[in-house]
């Protein structure tokens, strides 16, 4: 039986397939190689991190399979602005259309309104996609271990590096962390939702945090709406954190994220 993620990957593969042929690979490089410069996402985590700080990638999103329709009043622009003033490190833009209504239009606006480094969030299989996502101005990557091979994910971080992007590593079980430990990658993602199911539990950021150890950054992704939620993530070594829903739900998302953030990180 499919699920969603085997769903999204199959009408991804066929609109990369489609994009492709219409624009060839020397065409998207040559617009990436023009693209405004890359921000560095993976560095601005880190910088925010080490100031004693929590660091979060604000994702602007207007809906998703398991909630539907978030947010109706979707100014991408605003909403990058509000997420910047706020206090928000990096921002998190989805992309694919079919599933979050979603478009590389949002990105380019987002991107544009801030100074800050910014995810490309979609399904990414193919290299050309990389290119594509520099050439819209994005400085981060998203590999989603649940959804590519081996090959494919080193394939994607390589073309990642060759753009001077951050690559995000997505787990969301212990088989997937060790093949992500494989990658040089210095951001894992530990995914609290289960993209299969939309099961969401804070525990998956518990049982596997441990495990990023060392020279890598943990980021813990989807699920997260309080203080009280960071303090407890913080727990479990987590200091940077992905959250679309539950600010993107706020009236007054510049208000949310600096209250969001506004604890200081437990000793
Ligand atoms: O959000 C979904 O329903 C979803 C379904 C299938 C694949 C991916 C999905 N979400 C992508 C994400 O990882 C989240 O948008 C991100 O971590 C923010 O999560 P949240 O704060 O819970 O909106």
């Amino acid at each position: 039986m499919t699920n969603v993620l085997d769903r999204i990957k199959a009408y991804k593969l066929e609109e990369v397939a489609a994009r492709k042929a219409q624009r060839p690979l020397a065409e998207v490089e040559a617009a990436a190689k023009s693209a405004s410069p890359v921000r560095d996402f993976e560095g601005a985590l880190r910088r925010k991190v080490s100031e004693g700080r929590y660091a979060l990638i604000a994702e602007v999103k207007k809906a998703s399979p398991s909630k539907g329709l978030i947010r109706a009043d979707f100014e991408p622009a605003d909403l990058a602005a509000q997420y910047e003033r706020g206090g928000a490190t990096c921002l998190s833009v989805l992309t694919d259309a079919p599933s979050f209504q979603g478009h590389e239009d949002y990105l380019v606006a987002a991107r544009s309104a801030v100074s800050l480094p910014v995810l490309r969030k979609d399904f990414m299989y193919d290299p050309w996609q990389v290119a594509e996502a520099r050439a819209l101005g994005a400085d981060c990557i998203l590999i989603i271990m649940a959804s590519v091979s081996e090959s494919q994910a080193t394939e994607l971080e390589d073309a990642a590096r060759a753009w001077g992007m951050s690559a995000l590593i997505e787990v969301h079980d212990g088989q997937e962390l060790d093949r992500a430990l494989m990658l040089q990658s210095g951001l894992i993602g530990i995914n609290n939702r289960n993209l299969k199911t939309f099961e969401t539990s804070l525990d998956v950021t518990r049982d596997l945090g441990a495990r990023v150890g060392g020279e890598r950054l943990l980021v813990s992704e989807s699920g997260m709406a309080t203080r009280e939620d960071l303090a407890k993530l913080s727990g479990y070594g987590a200091r940077t954190f992905l959250i679309g829903e539950s600010l993107m739900r706020k009236e007054d998302v510049e208000a949310a994220t600096r209250n969001l953030l506004s604890d200081p990180v437990p000793a």
